[in-house]
Order: structure tokens, then sequence, then C-alpha cells
């Protein structure tokens, strides 16, 4: 059922399998390559930080010589019949594509246009969102045994965007949690702690306050997990797992999180602190016709147009995706040169203590390479 999983081990920086799992029903690239023998993948340059980071990516890869051609579409709130759409061209290019690199998208908060980037989850039914998260070797924090793998339910829960105002001064949110959502991420969690060897899930849960919704999603791993026999399972209160992450990373350096969409967005950004910080942690978020890969970061408005962002996260998403093509020889180049560069520490971006501009940086990767 299962392809045999390789690890790819970097003399410098030991094993990073950040590849999603190749099951077929679960969620695996189909893409061919064109007569040129080149894959073709969707570009969305994204909001703020977007263009320049991902303008790295396109250089890093031309020097590289991955076997891909760029189609770039802007993804912009559109309105269809009333309601909040993306753009056609770009939607058309992903069904066929069937495999994106995205830039962060700007949401207006508290008010106007809903959530592009939860739209473009909803609307290709990308329901695993994978967040791997770990130490950089040379780049000190007060930790360096960082090394988590959260899978993140990425269609529902707390971002269903079901909300109504009741009376004046009271506002509802509805938290949605389905069993065929929540038994298609547990079985994705599965699959993936088979393939990477973790051989360990562990469920991320209020299911002692949510009752019914979190009691449902805990229910649907516990189902799953008897179609895996060789996989242990546990589960953990959310509150009590993050005081863990905190106190000793490692303690989930051996297992795969399992958690509803908001759980996975915060604590994803908490393990991205542990780190060094939003500028290094890459995603996935997969679904079975297609896949967007994307920065767990946003648009960073603060530094947007000023050649300051770290491109770190964005590349690490693309190497993501190239080994989710199969190509993962080009991924172990991409990322042994990133991390190396970060390891010398003489190129730097300013979230990192340097002072080296996103051109500078990309500049010393592709030496690296
Ligand atoms: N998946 C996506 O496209 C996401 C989009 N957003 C959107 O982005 C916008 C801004 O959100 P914020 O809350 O400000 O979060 P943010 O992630 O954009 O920025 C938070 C802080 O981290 C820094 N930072 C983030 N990425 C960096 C990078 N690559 N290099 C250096 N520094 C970096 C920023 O400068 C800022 O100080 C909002 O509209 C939000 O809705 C937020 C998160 C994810
Ligand atoms: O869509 C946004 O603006 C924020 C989304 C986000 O933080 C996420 O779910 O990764």
């Amino acid at each position: 059922m299962l392809k045999n999983c390789t690890r790819y081990l970097s003399p410098s920086f030991g094993s990073r399998l950040y590849s999603s799992v190749s099951n077929k029903s679960v969620g695996s690239y189909s893409g061919v390559k064109n007569e040129r023998g080149n894959y073709i993948a969707t570009m969305i340059p994204g909001d703020g930080i977007g263009p320049e980071i991902s303008q790295s990516v396109v250089k890093i890869f031309e020097a590289a010589k991955v076997p891909i051609e760029w189609e770039n579409v802007e993804v912009t709130p559109v309105m269809k019949d009333g309601v909040t759409s993306i753009p056609k061209p770009a939607v058309d290019s992903i069904m066929k594509t069937k495999i994106a690199l995205k830039g962060p998208l700007m949401t207006p908060i508290g008010k106007g246009f809903v959530s592009l980037n939860l739209l473009l989850r909803r609307t290709f039914n990308l329901y695993a969102n994978v967040r791997p998260c770990k130490s950089i070797p040379g780049y000190a924090t007060l930790y360096d045994n960082v090394d988590t793998v959260l899978i993140r339910e990425n269609t529902e829960g707390e971002y269903s965007g079901i909300e109504h105002e009741v009376v004046d001064g009271v506002m509802q949110s509805i938290k949605l949690i389905t069993s065929p959502a929540s038994r298609r991420v547990a079985r994705f969690a599965f699959e993936h702690a088979l393939v990477t060897g973790r051989n360990h899930v562990t469920v991320i849960h209020k299911a002692n306050i949510m009752k019914l919704s979190d009691g449902l999603f805990l229910q649907a791993c516990l189902d799953i997990s008897k179609e895996y026999p060789d996989v242990k399972l546990d589960s953990v209160v959310l509150d009590r797992a993050c005081m863990q992450i905190v106190k000793n990373p490692d303690v989930f350096s051996s297992t795969v999180m399992v958690m509803p969409n908001l759980y996975g967005d915060i604590l994803s950004d908490m393990c991205a602190g542990l780190i060094g910080g939003l500028g290094l942690t890459p995603s996935g978020n997969i679904g079975k016709d297609a896949s967007i890969f994307e920065s767990v970061h946003g648009t960073a408005p603060d530094i947007a147009g000023k050649n300051m962002a770290n491109p770190t996260a964005l590349i690490l998403s693309s190497c993501m995706m190239l080994e989710h093509m199969n190509l993962a020889e080009k991924a172990f180049a991409i990322r042994n040169a990133t991390l190396n560069t970060i390891a010398e520490g003489k190129h730097l971006t300013g979230d990192l203590g340097g002072s080296a501009t996103t051109t500078d940086f990309t500049s010393a990767i592709i030496a690296n390479l």
C-alpha cells in the first residue's frame, strides 16, 4: 500500500524528512512532465513579503536546475453571487497542475473579506496541514532539540467561517467538527507516522471541555488507530501539551501530533518560536487531488517591500513540495544549501540577528548549492 520510505540523510544535518505520505488514497502528486521534461507548478506570489520570498525560491530553483516551470497566478478576492471567491485563473491553474507554492495572503482583521488562505484550503479540500518544526543546527536558541511534526485538520473546526449575531452584543461562531473530516485527517496522521518511522500518533484535544466536538475528533482517531496496530496512539489535552513543549520539546520528537484546526494554527506558531521564529517554518496543505505548500508565517507588513524578509520558511516549504513530487534529490540539495548558509552565520537576515538582505541571503544559498 505504501511506497518505501527513503530517509534523506545529510552528513551535516541528519534526517529532515518533511515529505507527506505517498498513499494515493490519502494524498499524493499525480502530475506529469511536459514535452520539455518539466513539471508545471502554480506559483502564487502572495501579498506583503510574498513576492520577495517567492522570487528567492524561483532564483534558487533556476540555479539548482529543478525541472519545474512556474505558472504565476494572483489570488485576490473576487465576488461571485455575493460570495467571496478565488479568481478563476488561479483555480483553473491549480486544478491543472495539482501542485502550488504560495506566498502569504493578507486577511483584513475584524472586518472585510474572508481569508483567501482558508478559502483555497476549502476549495481544493486540502484537508491535512503538515507543519514540521526542527531546530536549525548552528542557529542557537534556548532549545537545540526541537523536532516536532504537527498535523492540523485544515477544512473545518473553529475556522468553518460560520458566524452570526444572535442579538445586539452577542456573537456566535460555530466550531464544526465532523466525523468524515476527523477520520481522514486521523488516517493521514497514521500514514505519516508510518512513512516517517515515528510510529506514534498523539492526539491533541480539549475533549474534557468540548466533549461533543473534540470528543468526536478524539474518537475518530481512536477508531482509525485500529487499522494501524503497529502505530502507538496516545492523547494529551492542549494546555498540558503547550506546557510540555516549552518545558522539554523532546517529549514530542518521536510522535506525530494531530489536532483540530485552531489548535494546530496556534501550536505551530509556538513551535516556530522555539527554533528562532516564523521566518523558519514550512508547511504543506495536502489533499487528494491537489496540494499547496506555504510558509507558516503571514505577510509581515512591517518589513514588506524592504528586502528584509527571511525566505527560509518558503524555501523549506518548496523542499516539502519537491519531496511530494518525488524530486527528493533536489529537495535535499536546496535544503542543505539553505541550512548550511544559516549555520555559517555570515548572511543572516534581521529576524535571525543579521543584517543581510533577502537577495544577499538568496545569493549565499545559491553559492552553497
Ligand atoms: N498562510 C497565510 O498566508 C497567513 C496569512 N496571515 C496574514 O498575514 C497578515 C499579517 O499577519 P501577522 O499577524 O502580522 O503575522 P506575520 O506572520 O505576517 O508577522 C508576524 C511577525 O513575524 C515577522 N515575520 C513573519 N515572517 C517573516 C519572515 N519570513 N522573515 C522575517 N520576519 C518575518 C513579521 O515581520 C512580524 O513581525 C494578516 O493579514 C494575516 O491574516 C497570517 C498567517 C498566515
Ligand atoms: O488566512 C489568514 O490570514 C491567516 C491564516 C492562518 O493563520 C493559518 O491558518 O495559517
